[in-house]
C-alpha cells in the first residue's frame, strides 16, 4: 500500500518550512566531543523533545550519567525517547538517530559559517549536521507533522531513541538499552518489531541505497611522554629522546600508503571474497569517478571499482586522525613537545571485534617502541570501540524499504554495507533480537564529518517522503 498521495503533496507544499526547522536545528552547535559545547547538546535534546511533544509524541529525557572528558567529569546528554501509538494490531518500529554533531570551525576551510544553514543556488543545504544526522531526524518530525495535519493515522506504532553522544562513542546508551530490555513488558522497547536508522548515505549522488552492514571501530590513543615540560629544540635537540620523533616513527608503522594494515594478524582475520561475493560489489552503481567527485581529488587507491568498494565495505581500514600536544599553529615554534598523543582508528569487519584486535595493536606498538631504544614512556589504549554489524536482508523490514524506495525514486536501491560505524546498531540487533536496517537520506558527496557538509534539498524532501512511505509499506506487509 503506497503512502497516500496527500501525504506526499503535503511534504512538497511544506518544504520551505521544513528547511527552516532544519536551519533552527543546525544553529545549535551540539558538538558532543567538545566539553565547551555540552550545554548545546542538552539544548538540542530539548529542541527535539519539544518538537516531538508538539507532534503528539509522549516523551522522556533519559539521564545517561556522567563521563570524564579532558579530565573533567561532566554530565552526559540525555537520550530523547518518544512513543506514539499502542495499537496491538499494528507493527511497532523503533527509530534511532543522533542529534550531536562533529566539531566544525570556519577556519577548517568552510566557505560559510558551519552553524548557519546556508541554502545554495543549486539547492544544497550547507551546515554541520545537515546530513549527519539532523536532516534525517527532522525527516521523521516532518512525517509525523504531515500525518497529524492531514488527519491520517500513523500506520504503525513508533518508538524513538535519539541520542546526543553518537559521534563520541555512544557513551551510556548500550547500558540503557540493556537495562530497559531487562524490564520486560514495562521497558521502553517492549513490543518493538524492527529498527530503522537513517544515519548514513547513498554510495553516489544518483541511486538511493539500503544498508545492511556497518563496520565496527577501535579508536585508539598512542601516547609518548618524556621530559617534564616542553623544551627548546636549540638547547635540547639531539640531547634527549624526543616524544614526537618516537610517535611519528610508530604512526608510520601502522598502515601502508595503499591502505594495507601493517599490524600482524589484523588484515589476515578476513577471508578473501569469492567470485559470488565480488559480484555483489560489481553490481553496485559506483565508479572511480564517484569517489573522485566525493573527495574532490583523483586519489583512489585503485582503478578497480570493485576492489575499492570491498576496501570500504568488507575489509578493515586504519586511519590516522591527529596528534594531540603537537605544535600545529601558524608560525615556526621551535619546541620539543613533552607529551604527544597519536589518535588513530581501525574500522572493523566480521569476525573482528575490538576485543580481538586491540591486544594485537598494543603488542605490536610496544614491540616496535622497544626497537627504538628510547627512554621515553609509551602508553597505548583503546579510547572507544564498537563491533561490526551485518543483517539478514531477507526480512519484511527490507522488503518494505525496497518497495518504498521504488515508490519514491522509481528505482531499485543499491544494497550496501557502509564503511562507517554506528555501534548501537548491533546493540539493537543483539539485545532486542530484532531486524535492523539503515535507510539513508543523504548522498555520498554530502561531506559528513568534513568541511561544507550539506544535504541536498531534494534529498531532504524526497527523503522525508521515503521515510513516510516506508511506514506505510511496513504496515501493508502481512507478517
Ligand atoms: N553517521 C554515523 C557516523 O558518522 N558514525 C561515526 C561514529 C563514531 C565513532 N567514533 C566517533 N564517531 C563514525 O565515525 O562512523
Ligand atoms: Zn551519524
Ligand atoms: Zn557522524
Amino acid at each position: 500500500m503506497p503512502a497516500p498521495t496527500t501525504l506526499l503533496g503535503y511534504i512538497d507544499e511544506n518544504a520551505d518550512r521544513f528547511i527552516k526547522r532544519l536551519a533552527d536545528a543546525v544553529a545549535i552547535p551540539s558538538v558532543s566531543g567538545d566539553r565547551t559545547h555540552r550545554e548545546d547538546v542538552f539544548k538540542m535534546a530539548k529542541f527535539i523533545e519539544d518538537q516531538l511533544q508538539t507532534l503528539g509524541v509522549q516523551t522522556r529525557l533519559e539521564d545517561l550519567g556522567t563521563e570524564t572528558l579532558d579530565g573533567h567529569e561532566i554530565k552526559l546528554p540525555p537520550a530523547v525517547l518518544g512513543k506514539i501509538g499502542e495499537d496491538p494490531k499494528k507493527k511497532t518500529i523503533l527509530i534511532y538517530g543522533h542529534f550531536d554533531v562533529q566539531p566544525a570551525f570556519k577556519s577548517d576551510g568552510w566557505s560559510t559559517d558551519p552553524f548557519t544553514l546556508t541554502i545554495a543556488d543549486d539547492g544544497q543545504l550547507i551546515g554541520r549536521g545537515s546530513s549527519d544526522d539532523k536532516g534525517p531526524i527532522l525527516g521523521w518530525l516532518n512525517v509525523l507533522e504531515a500525518h497529524r495535519d492531514l488527519g491520517i493515522g500513523l500506520p504503525v506504532n513508533l518508538r524513538f531513541v535519539f541520542e546526543g553522544m553518537e559521534e563520541s562513542g555512544s557513551v551510556g546508551l548500550d547500558e540503557f538499552i540493556a537495562a530497559e530490555h531487562a524490564r520486560g513488558k514495562d521497558g521502553w522497547f517492549h513490543g518493538v518489531d524492527v529498527v530503522c536508522i537513517s544515519d548514513n548515505y547513498w554510495l553516489n549522488t544518483r541511486t538511493p541505497c539500503i544498508t545492511y552492514g556497518l563496520r565496527g571501530l577501535a579508536y585508539m590513543f598512542v601516547q609518548v611522554s618524556g621530559p617534564a615540560r616542553d623544551l627548546h629544540s636549540g638547547v635540547f635537540g639531539r640531547t634527549v629522546h624526543e616524544p614526537m620523533t618516537d610517535l611519528v616513527t610508530l604512526l608510520g608503522k601502522l598502515v601502508a600508503p595503499d591502505g594495507t594494515i601493517l599490524i600482524p594478524g589484523v588484515d589476515d582475520m578476513i577471508r578473501a571474497a569469492d567470485s559470488e561475493e565480488r559480484e555483489l560489489y560489481d553490481r553496485l552503481d559506483y565508479s572511480i569517478a564517484d569517489i573522485e567527485a566525493a573527495v574532490g581529488a583523483s586519489i583512489a587507491v585503485s582503478d578497480d571499482k570493485t576492489q575499492v568498494l570491498m576496501g570500504r565495505m568488507r575489509q578493515p581500514s586504519l586511519s590516522i586522525h591527529g596528534i594531540e600536544g603537537a605544535f600545529y599553529g601558524s608560525g615556526a615554534k621551535t619546541v620539543i613537545p613533552a607529551k604527544v598523543t597519536g589518535k588513530f582508528s581501525i574500522r572493523l569487519v566480521p569476525p573482528q571485534t575490538p576485543d580481538k584486535v586491540v591486544p594485537l595493536v598494543i603488542q605490536y606498538l610496544e614491540a616496535e617502541f622497544a626497537k627504538l631504544n628510547s627512554k621515553n614512556k609509551l602508553r597505548v589504549y583503546l579510547e572507544h570501540g564498537g563491533k561490526p554489524w551485518v543483517a539478514d536482508i531477507k526480512h519484511w523490514n527490507y522488503e518494505a524499504a525496497i518497495k518504498a524506495t521504488q515508490a519514491v525514486y522509481n528505482k531499485l536501491p543499491d544494497m550496501t554495507r557502509e564503511g562507517g560505524s554506528i555501534p548501537v546498531t548491533l546493540t539493537f540487533a543483539e539485545t532486542l533480537g530484532v531486524n535492523v536496517l539503515l535507510l539513508p537520506m543523504g548522498r555520498g558527496d554530502d561531506g559528513a564529518h568534513s568541511t561544507n557538509e550539506k544535504l541536498d534539498r531534494s534529498n531532504f524532501i524526497e527523503g522525508t517522503k521515503l521515510l513516510g512511505t516506508y511506514l506505510h509499506e511496513v504496515a501493508a506487509i502481512n507478517a
